[in-house]
């Protein structure tokens, strides 16, 4: 027998290896090895199933109990690993499954063949895909035998009942499709995913095929823990990371978009070129989270460590702020943080009698002034103060001013984040030599134009110089900003939307949607951002929404789910999460952890806990996800919260951090892979 076949190993058969015992994937991998030196081997009982509707489906055994799925070539040696699984379970994961190769849209796809032809209610003229022709269908990758069932549909929901009886991309195709995504646009998509030369190495198979190598390679992919992101990209993440582009391009997307995964991708893309650019690429993030996170996960992505500098952006502004190589500010200078800046102020009027107060005059600084860069009182005078609560006139503006110079003998060498960043930002746009190659920034919806302004200068204009992702739904501090007024222009093909949720079920997406379902959200750009075109390939259970009539019901409800989940192996104890509003909360729920005996860890604590319960606050919930997630206190009382200063709230001034609210329970919600379990005491809220 030839050992020269070549295995391709299957997202599926990846997630089912991921579901097996330890002991079975460690047999799994020997019999691949013994697969791929030879596939007759009488040890590996590789065998043809009368009963299995694809007849090029074979099975082979891992032991007395478990069977791998592997489809046979016709010709050739291109064996495709699909499953394995206890044996029965393989048998009937097998059993109506179709293998086909689709050349319209260059990939392989696998589907259950319907085992009753399936009824649908057609309401003349009302079908979801009345528009479409048997051809139009098909250029999307229906089978034949779908074609007139999706014909006949008439709700997304009838369609989501049939997910399985359609390969996994044409599913995704019609979904945006029934959601108003146009046809050209989906087409357009499938056409840049192919390659006309080689059609099985097409951005579109690849989507879900890896092709083995060797037995090193058999080992670090099959260890039990890879990351499937790391080689199972999506075509459009395949496109954004590895393509060049003339400036600048930003990468919107939902909750779990895998926006992150295509910035790490992008960073190895980049840094491969490095030589050429002898200066490092930045990347860079809002929370410290994220970037911590970065900095463990990149380096296997095997990206040398001096090409690349992750760090987050409020360190960078004070370090570089302070490095001797620039001298923008003194290097025995100190930072301001808020209320150190207070007591300054308060020193100010101390020396200055005025009726301004300390609080008013600092945020008329930062917000006014410092935000739109005021470095004249001429400028000053001119400069529009909108969103703005109080009103002044020519009389205080230059009172203020003259305030603001007194603040600035008195602080000294002193500065805040805010001044910082407008030096900094002076100081590298007129320099040509900047410090960055390339820069990749995450969370781009956190930051504010002044970041952007500095982010902006800290490299010069050249291919591919910025790679800006973010999510405008997950604006929680409800920065305002605008790429184009911050100098960064990414007009044409160089802003891209990413669509497939890896991360929730969808009926987790469609709650967490829900709660900003009634606002609009800028793109970054001046325009509105389209919440459609936004889909999770997973399914599971609704989220809970319940409400009590105490908090001990409450605590007993979280308990004893958390129990059962326990108890039935569904979740280890660090898959799960609990969270609340306030940190107030979060110490009642350590309290009511403790009383249990529960192991707990709050995720914003430096040192983790192994098998221990998270708790969190829903602020310290960005960036991380977890399986099952608790989110307690959501009940009409409490949502939005209504802290101290929120009666004293406008009305435009209660819309918009409603709108800040609706998208932190947005970013809480999507956190969620599995299982949402919301709850409150008192009344049900409307947001839910
Ligand atoms: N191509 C992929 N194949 C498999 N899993 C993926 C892929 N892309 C992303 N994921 C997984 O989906 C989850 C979400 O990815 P990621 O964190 O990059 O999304 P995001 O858009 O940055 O999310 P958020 O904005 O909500 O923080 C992660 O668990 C990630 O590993």
């Amino acid at each position: 027998m030839s050992n020269s076949i070549n295995l391709i190993l299957h997202d599926s058969f990846l997630d089912s290896f991921s579901r097996v015992p330890k002991n079975i994937q460690k047999k799994t991998r020997e019999l691949i090895k013994k697969f791929k030196l030879n596939p007759t081997s009488s040890a590996i009982n590789y065998e043809k199933i009368s009963s299995f509707s694809d007849k090029s489906l074979r099975t082979v055994r891992v032991d007395l109990k478990y069977r791998a799925i592997i489809q046979a070539p016709e010709e050739g040696s291109n064996y495709h690993l699909l499953w394995v699984d206890n044996h029965d379970e393989a048998m009937s994961w097998a059993m109506n499954k179709v293998f086909e190769w689709n050349k319209n849209t260059q990939s392989f796809q696998m589907y259950d063949l319907p085992e009753t032809k399936i009824q649908t209610k057609i309401i003349e003229n009302e079908t979801l895909y009345n528009k479409y022709s048997v051809a139009h269908l098909k250029a999307i990758g229906t089978p034949d035998q779908m074609i007139e069932t999706i014909r006949n549909l008439c709700a997304i929901d009838d369609l989501t009942k049939i997910k399985n009886n359609l390969p996994a991309d044409n599913f995704e195709y019609l979904y945006f499709l029934a959601e108003g995504i146009a046809y050209e646009e989906i087409l357009e998509e499938i056409e840049a995913g192919k390659n006309n030369l080689e059609a099985e190495s097409s951005d579109n198979a690849r989507k879900h095929i890896y092709m083995l190598t060797d037995d090193e390679d058999i080992d670090k992919i099959l260890s039990g823990d890879f990351d499937k992101w790391k080689v199972f990209l999506h075509p459009s993440q395949r496109k954004l990371a590895f393509s060049d582009y003339k400036g600048p391009v930003k990468v919107t997307g939902g909750a779990g978009t895998g926006k992150t995964v295509c910035a790490m991708h992008r960073a190895k893309y980049l840094a491969q070129k490095i030589e050429i650019f002898a200066k490092p690429i930045l990347f860079t993030t809002y929370t410290k989270s994220l970037t911590s996170y970065l900095q463990n996960t990149i380096s296997d992505l095997g990206i040398a460590a001096d090409s690349i500098q992750i760090i987050n952006f409020d360190k960078l502004i004070f370090e570089i702020a302070r490095d001797k190589k620039y001298q923008v500010i003194p290097s025995n200078s100190g930072f301001l943080t808020e209320k150190q800046e207070l007591e300054i102020w308060k020193e100010v009027l101390e020396y200055n009698p005025s009726s301004m107060s300390e609080d008013f005059l600092m945020s008329e600084y930062h917000d006014v002034l410092l935000r739109k860069n005021v470095k004249s009182l001429e400028q000053y005078l001119k400069t529009s103060r909108t969103g703005r609560t109080v009103r002044i006139g020519r009389k205080e503006k230059i009172e203020i001013w003259n305030l603001i110079q007194d603040f600035a003998k008195r602080k000294d060498e002193n500065y805040s984040k805010l001044e910082l960043c407008n030096l900094l930002s002076e100081f590298f746009s007129n320099r040509d030599d900047k410090p960055y190659s390339h820069i990749i920034c995450d969370e781009i919806q956190d930051f504010t134009n002044n970041e952007l302004t500095l982010m902006r200068s800290l490299v010069s204009e050249h291919e591919n110089d910025m790679f800006l992702v973010g999510d405008p739904f997950q604006n929680i501090y409800q920065r305002k900003i605008n790429f184009s007024q911050s100098g960064i222009s990414v007009r044409g093909q160089r802003s891209k939307k990413l669509k497939i949720n890896y991360r929730t079920t969808e009926q987790i997406k469609l709650m967490a949607l829900k709660t900003v379902s009634k606002e609009s959200y800028d793109n970054f750009d001046g325009e509105e951002e389209n919440s459609k075109g936004y889909v999770s390939l997973m399914y599971g259970d609704e989220p809970q929404y319940q409400i009590f009539n105490t908090p001990e019901e409450q605590d007993e409800y979280i308990l004893s789910n958390i129990k059962g989940l326990l108890d039935n192996e569904q979740a280890e104890a660090s898959d799960i999460c609990v969270c609340a509003r306030t940190n107030y909360a979060v110490d009642d729920i350590k309290k009511t952890l403790n009383k249990n005996d529960i192991k707990y860890n709050d995720i914003s604590s430096s040192k983790a806990l192994s098998n221990a319960i998270k708790v969190s606050s829903f602020h310290n919930m960005k960036g991380h996800e977890f399986k099952f997630v608790f989110v307690l206190g959501a009940s009409k009382a409490n949502v939005p919260l209504k802290h101290s200063g929120y009666q004293d709230y406008s009305f435009k001034e209660k819309a918009e951090y409603e709108k800040q609210e609706r998208s932190l329970y947005y970013v809480v919600f999507s956190r969620a892979i599995q299982g949402l379990f919301i709850s409150g005491i008192g009344e049900k809220s409307e947001w839910f």
